[in-house]
């Protein structure tokens, strides 16, 4: 369970570019929740990723990941915890090493020791498997570099190291939107394979609405650092595209492709 409580984030404090970015934010998201976060640039999605994750400290509130108290831990102390896919497919892997090194990697986060030690035959099976869930052929490219896979076989891997080690929470900040809409497709049914089998709790930043209603359990809206609505499982059933968009005045993926 994640309990966030008054959350308040201001960026250049005390100057006259003073931006509050988050204010009064509260959210809880049960065990195994996977909560969509929408909302129109400059809402304040990013910076509740980066609160949860660490990468930045609240002036005021407090976060507590599974009834341990985080709020002041910093985000190196929250890896073993809580992990993250950005929407940069270059991030969050190593372009000059293999995929199974890369693994290795992510198993060493948790793990602490020396690549050559930790790469051994079993791990090789272990990580050929985690990788055959996800559906996009990198199984049997475990020895190529992470460099030369395509963009979404990158986001794939991503989120294979994110999820190859117990979690608390995995965040995921627009890890789609840099992928053509086949790939977007793809990558999304692999996170909703991994999120499934593992009960991860999961937020997803995300523009696209489809992907919202599709497949997240439960939708959050931010405007100007807030939440402005919170629509469960029941009320999502309902509502369709066209809906989020109308009703929230706030652009969809495709609209922005289109447009
Ligand atoms: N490091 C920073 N320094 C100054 N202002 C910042 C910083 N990070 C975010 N902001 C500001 O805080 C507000 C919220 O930004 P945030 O990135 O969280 O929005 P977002 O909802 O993720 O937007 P987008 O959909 O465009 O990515 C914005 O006005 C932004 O300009």
């Amino acid at each position: 369970m994640i309990l966030a409580s008054q959350l308040r984030k201001a960026f250049n404090a005390g100057t006259a570019s003073e931006k509050v970015a988050i204010s009064g934010v509260d959210l809880q998201v049960g065990s195994g929740e996977f909560v969509a976060v929408i909302g129109g640039n400059g809402a304040g999605k990013s910076t509740l990723l980066n609160l949860l994750a660490g990468a930045i400290l609240p002036d005021e509130g407090s976060i507590e990941i599974d009834t341990v108290a985080v709020t002041r831990v910093p985000e190196y102390a929250r890896a073993k915890m809580v992990a993250r896919v950005f929407q940069d497919p270059m991030i969050g892997t190593a372009p000059s090493l293999t995929v199974q090194e890369n693994m290795t990697l992510a198993l060493m986060r948790a793990e602490g020791r020396g690549l050559r030690r930790a790469l051994t035959m079993s791990r090789r099976d272990t990580f050929r498997q985690s990788l055959a869930h996800l559906r996009l052929g990198l199984e049997d490219r475990l020895d190529a570099l992470a460099g030369e896979l395509s963009g979404g076989q990158r986001q794939a891997l991503s989120l294979a190291m994110a999820t190859l080690c117990p979690l608390k929470l995995l965040l995921l900040d627009e890890h789609t939107a840099a992928l053509d809409p086949r790939t977007s497709e793809l990558v999304m049914e692999a996170t909703v394979s991994l999120i499934s089998r593992s009960e991860l709790t999961t937020l997803m930043v995300t523009h696209n609405m489809e992907h919202a209603l599709a497949y997240a359990s439960r939708i959050i809206m931010m405007n100007a650092g807030q939440i402005v609505a919170d629509i469960g499982a029941d009320e999502k059933k309902g509502l369709t595209v066209a809906d989020l968009v109308a009703r929230f005045r706030i652009k969809d993926d495709r609209m922005v492709l289109s447009a």
